[in-house]
């Protein structure tokens, strides 16, 4: 009890001299509710923050400062004010804040995704480019990813047979787990390889612990207290995925095999023995950079995937066209392949809509390296940069009827998903921009065609469209709150 209240006691004594420090240095700081003493404005934010930040944002504009704990922060949420982060001041903004959560399961934040801007992070990212995410590397996949598209059709044809609802949600999250196991160690895992707990539950308690509001985050002194017990929870995790990954890296090691398509951990480990990194690259590296492609790739693409199915299955009209299309394109007598897939204009834009309204990251968190002003308005070095995604993506002005759900409004545009155009940013923008993107590109339009052209899909219990449930849940990727559910009819002639 003593050691709260002396806590406490610090925590107030910091906020009133950074108060002081700061109407002492009268700096113009952009505008931002009222807050109250030690927590900022952490009292503000909910279960869906990207929300909560848009629905201040119109109130306090779209370059807006509050106070997280102790961390200052900047919420851009107009196309005008992303383009000023990601690109104008994008230099200073490539930071990424101290995570608590990273810094137990990613080796000290060893990672790529979470790593300080800096030479380690540009070293790093350059070898990740190239060696793991190029073309060439994507190309080498492609087998696979045939292979279990064509196994999930299989089996959701059966439940077609029995005219039965599948749980559309579950098997392409499973999808895509295989798909990332694949690439990332060379082979699938079942559920009880990682832990009795399954590999994918595993998986999933270590993003939602990521994503779970950590107090030493807002107030780094409170870090070693741990006093939600979530740091705990992260060493424990951190233990198993190391015995995990340890074991895995050692099978790779110890085989004679000769892989025609080399995993992620051939590459890497290759990399590492040749001492040719050209920076301090050990096993701890290897492994942090082995877990940012597991959990970079796996649920983002799924929830992309998941969210442009419930829009289709919520305006049954675009699902006809983008059959017709699939049927013009391809014709009923066989599958999809990938090299259909630039001639898929329409799906094209399903997808650009679908991603508008439900990005698989609605809210990218920077962190300021230095001081600067931006546009009048003073930026405090270490502050917390929120681009609110979710908002730029549904801004007035850049799109009329942000909220309805149009694929043809991408007719005559010449917006992009990579990250040209400051409305549309499920990628992101600049330096710290997805550089898994062509492949999630691919992965998304590859899924969505298949399912779409070898299926009639219909809600159960006769549901409406307009009746579909569309709340969302808040996480490192904001995904369905409830597990979308639909009846297939198998309808190719094959
Ligand atoms: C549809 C699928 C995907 C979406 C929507 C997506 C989206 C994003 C977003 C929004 C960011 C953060 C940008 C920022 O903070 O400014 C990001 C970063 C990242 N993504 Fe992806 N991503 C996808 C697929 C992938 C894949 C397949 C991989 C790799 C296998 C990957 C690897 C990464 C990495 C390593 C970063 C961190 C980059 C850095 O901090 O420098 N992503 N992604």
């Amino acid at each position: 009890m003593a050691l709260i209240w002396t806590t406490i006691i610090v925590a107030i004594v910091i906020y009133m001299f950074n108060k002081l420090l700061n109407i002492k240095n009268r700096k113009k700081l952009p505008p931002g509710p009222w807050g109250i003493p030690i927590l900022g404005h952490l009292h503000l934010i909910g279960k869906n923050p990207h929300q909560d930040f848009a629905r201040l944002a119109k109130k306090y504009g779209p370059f807006m400062h509050i106070q997280l704990g102790l961390v200052p922060t900047i919420v851009a949420s107009s196309p005008e004010t992303v383009e000023k982060v990601l690109k104008t001041y994008d230099h200073v903004f490539a930071s990424r804040p101290h995570h608590e959560a990273s810094q137990h399961v990613c080796y000290g934040q060893r990672n790529l995704i979470f790593s300080k801007y800096g030479s380690y992070w540009r070293n790093m990212r350059k070898l990740c480019t190239l060696n793991l995410l190029s073309s060439q590397k994507i190309n080498s996949y492609q087998p696979s990813r045939k292979e279990e598209v064509s196994l999930l059709v299989k089996s959701i044809k059966r439940a077609a047979h029995e005219h039965v609802a599948v749980d559309l949600s579950a098997n392409i999250s499973s999808l895509n787990a295989n798909l990332s196991c694949l690439m990332v160690f060379g082979k699938k895992f079942m559920d009880e390889d990682l832990d009795k707990r399954g590999f994918k539950s595993i998986v999933q308690e270590v993003v939602h612990l990521a994503a779970t509001p950590n107090l030493g985050d807002f107030f780094p002194f409170l870090g070693v207290l741990d006093l939600q017990g979530i740091t705990g929870r992260l060493k424990a995790l951190s233990k198993v995925f190391d015995e995990f990954l340890e074991k895995i890296i050692e099978e790779h090691v110890q085989s004679k095999e000769h892989r025609e398509t080399k995993d992620f951990i051939d590459t890497m480990m290759e990399i590492m023995q040749s001492g040719e990194a050209g920076f301090e690259f050990d096993r701890r590296h290897v492994k942090a950079v082995l877990l940012d492609m597991l959990m970079a790739s796996m649920d983002t693409s799924a929830t992309s995937v998941e969210w442009i199915l419930t829009e289709l299955l919520r305006h049954p009209h675009v699902m006809k066209k983008l059959q017709k299309e699939l049927e013009e394109v391809v014709g009923l007598d066989r599958m999809v392949e990938e090299s259909d897939l630039e001639n898929l204009n329409y799906l094209d834009r399903v997808i650009k809509e679908a991603l508008r309204l439900h990005s698989a990251a609605p809210l990218l968190v920077h962190e300021s390296i230095e001081d600067c002003i931006v546009d009048g308005f003073f930026v405090q070095k270490g502050s917390r940069i929120i681009v609110n995604v979710y908002a730029a993506q549904r801004d007035t002005n850049a799109w009329p009827e942000p909220d309805k759900f149009l694929p043809e409004r991408f007719v005559e545009s010449s917006v992009d998903l990579l990250g040209h155009d400051f409305q549309l940013l499920p990628f992101g923008s600049g330096r710290r921009s997805c550089p898994g993107m062509q492949l999630g590109i691919i992965i998304v339009r590859l899924m969505v065609a298949q399912l779409v052209h070898c299926f009639d899909w219909e809600l159960p219990n006769g549901m409406q469209p307009s009746e579909l449930d569309m709340s969302e849940q808040f996480g490192v990727v904001t995904c369905r709150a409830k597990h979308l559910m639909a009846i297939p009819t198998y309808r190719l002639q094959l």
